[in-house]
């Protein structure tokens, strides 16, 4: 497995963890002198050929870091400006240190001090308390984002909320690539911030690792990293019962093919069965479509209820398709009293606008919420405002409902009742395809019945979600997601 840590750290634990490291005898001036090291390889192996470069410094320690770039390229033989905001004497602690061994001129921070510039190294502001930006830094980061220079960022781009993952009124700098330190930030992963840092290279400076297991981080970027171990492998010795047998509920004869979309996921990722329970008004047009993955007639609530009476039907994915009301809320507590492991997308969300109460209350433990903006709205009314960041809202919402709930978006986000949150980085814009929601629902599904525990089946089908999508590249509609799923296996049985 590749080994880029996978544990995302709030601002408050990155201090934590720089505490860590000083009373475990490393000297913060080391880490410091790492930091700004890892910056200057970056920047040679982005511009292997010197040209000239300007340093932006703050007045904190990210401005520290910049004058240990500076210092380093500058003995390159590279043509080095710092410009410095605020004065040189005000600086303290380590980057007053690392501003004396600055042998060269600083300039005052400002627009002009752009000129001429091929690549700039924006240091003003880290991942620190960030509001704002004003004054003299707000102008000159402005005139760098209407620069030709390419800018590399020193933590995040300044102005960005390293928490939030947003500049307080939208502007930070818009870098083409930043270099942060032991552990990514929420700004690295969070829309629109993970934009505005461009690739993140993540640079180990000397934290010792066990920080980690002081800080226990409970968000994660979704990767292998997190739910590898939990995948379910083939086992030459399975019968396909072992892989489960998975239900999805398709809508009325008119609205079948998101079901269908929803089950060949399901069938792909690996559930051994996969059935649709179709309304036998459906029933025709279901089997027409349908080859491998079989038919099972039903009506209503109650129909739903005996199918799943069936104890080999292990877990249950209703919503899309099946339309809005009450109908449909009736089979949601259906699926729910059955006590299958569930995922509740689409309809059998919105069915329950304003009705949530009842929904909470009932056994939600084993399902996955799969919302988008839209439907979380429904679910959650004022959340995603009131919360300080997406992961809060999720974090929240699914304490709330007492199950994992996954808010859809470039940036999905998965969360867990136990608090555990996962964010989603590999997803390219042309996801937003009709029906590739539904297909996310039975990748989910898929996962649920081979037996993964609902946060990590919900975390590593958003992932294969994404990668199908980027493999197949432009063009994608939402029947191309299930075929790439074999390929994407193939490598990741090797990897974990
Ligand atoms: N473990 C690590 O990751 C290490 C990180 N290093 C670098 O240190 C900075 C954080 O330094 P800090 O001095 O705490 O914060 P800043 O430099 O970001 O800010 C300084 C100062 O400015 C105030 N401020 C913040 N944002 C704004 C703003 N938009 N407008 C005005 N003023 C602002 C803030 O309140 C502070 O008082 C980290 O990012 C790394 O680059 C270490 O070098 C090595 C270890
Ligand atoms: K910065």
């Amino acid at each position: 497995m590749h080994d880029v840590p996978h544990e995302i750290i709030t601002v408050a634990q990155m201090y934590a963890a720089d505490r860590f490291a000083a009373e475990h005898g490393v000297p913060t001036l080391n880490l410091m002198e790492a930091a700004g090291r890892a910056v200057a390889d970056l920047v040679l192996r982005r511009k292997p050929k010197p040209g000239p470069v300007v340093v932006l410094c703050g007045p904190g320690n990210n401005g520290g870091d910049g004058f240990v770039v500076a210092r380093l390229l500058k003995a390159r033989g590279w043509p080095v400006t710092v410009a410095l905001l605020g004065a040189r004497d005000a600086l303290k602690g380590d980057a007053a240190i690392n501003a004396g061994r600055w042998s060269g001129e600083t300039v005052p921070l400002s627009p002009a001090a752009l000129a001429g510039a091929e690549l700039v190294v924006d240091a003003l502001y880290g991942a620190g308390l960030s509001r704002l930006l004003e004054g003299v830094a707000r102008d000159t980061v402005m005139a760098l984002n209407n620069h030709t220079a390419q800018v590399v960022a020193i933590d995040v781009p300044s102005g960005l909320h390293g928490d939030l993952g947003r500049a307080y009124d939208g502007l930070c700098v818009a870098a083409d690539a930043t270099v942060t330190f032991f552990r990514k930030k929420p700004a690295h992963v969070l829309m629109p911030g993970r934009i505005a840092c461009g690739p993140v290279t993540l640079a180990q400076i000397g934290i010792p690792d066990e920080a980690i297991e002081a800080i226990k981080p409970a968000l994660f970027v979704n990767g292998k990293r997190l739910w590898g171990r939990a995948y379910p492998k083939p086992d030459p010795r399975a019968h396909k019962y072992a892989h489960g047998h998975a239900v999805v509920v398709s809508g009325p004869a008119h609205a079948t093919g998101a079901a269908r979309l929803a089950a060949r996921g399901a069938l792909r990722i690996g559930a051994g069965l996969v059935s649709v329970a179709s309304p036998r008004a459906a029933v025709d047009v279901n089997a027409k479509h349908l080859t491998a993955i079989m038919v099972k007639p039903f009506d209503g609530a109650e129909g739903l209820a005996q199918l799943l009476s069936d104890k080999r039907y292990n877990a249950v994915a209703i919503g899309p398709g099946v339309g809005v009301g009450e109908a449909t809320r009736a089979m949601v507590y259906a699926v729910l009293d059955s006590d299958r492991a569930a995922v509740l997308d689409a309809d059998a969300l919105t069915s329950f606008a304003g009705e949530t109460e009842a929904l909470f209350g009932s056994a939600l433990g084993k399902s996955v919420l799969t919302p988008h903006e839209g439907e979380f709205e429904r679910l959650f009314p004022g959340l995603l405002k009131s919360s300080s960041s997406r992961i809060d809202a999720v974090r929240t919402a699914a304490a709330q409902a007492g199950c994992v709930v996954l808010l859809k978006g470039p940036d999905t986000t998965v969360a867990a009742p136990d608090g555990r949150v996962s964010i989603n980085t590999n997803a390219p814009p042309y996801l937003g395809t009709a029906g590739s929601g539904d297909v996310l629902a039975g990748f989910i599904l898929g996962l649920l019945a081979q037996h993964m525990e609902p946060f990590l089946a919900a975390s590593a089908a958003v992932w294969m979600h994404g990668l199908a999508a980027t493999q197949f590249g432009p063009g994608l509609i939402a029947e191309d997601l299930p075929e790439q799923v074999p390929a994407i296996l193939r490598r990741l049985y090797e990897e974990i």
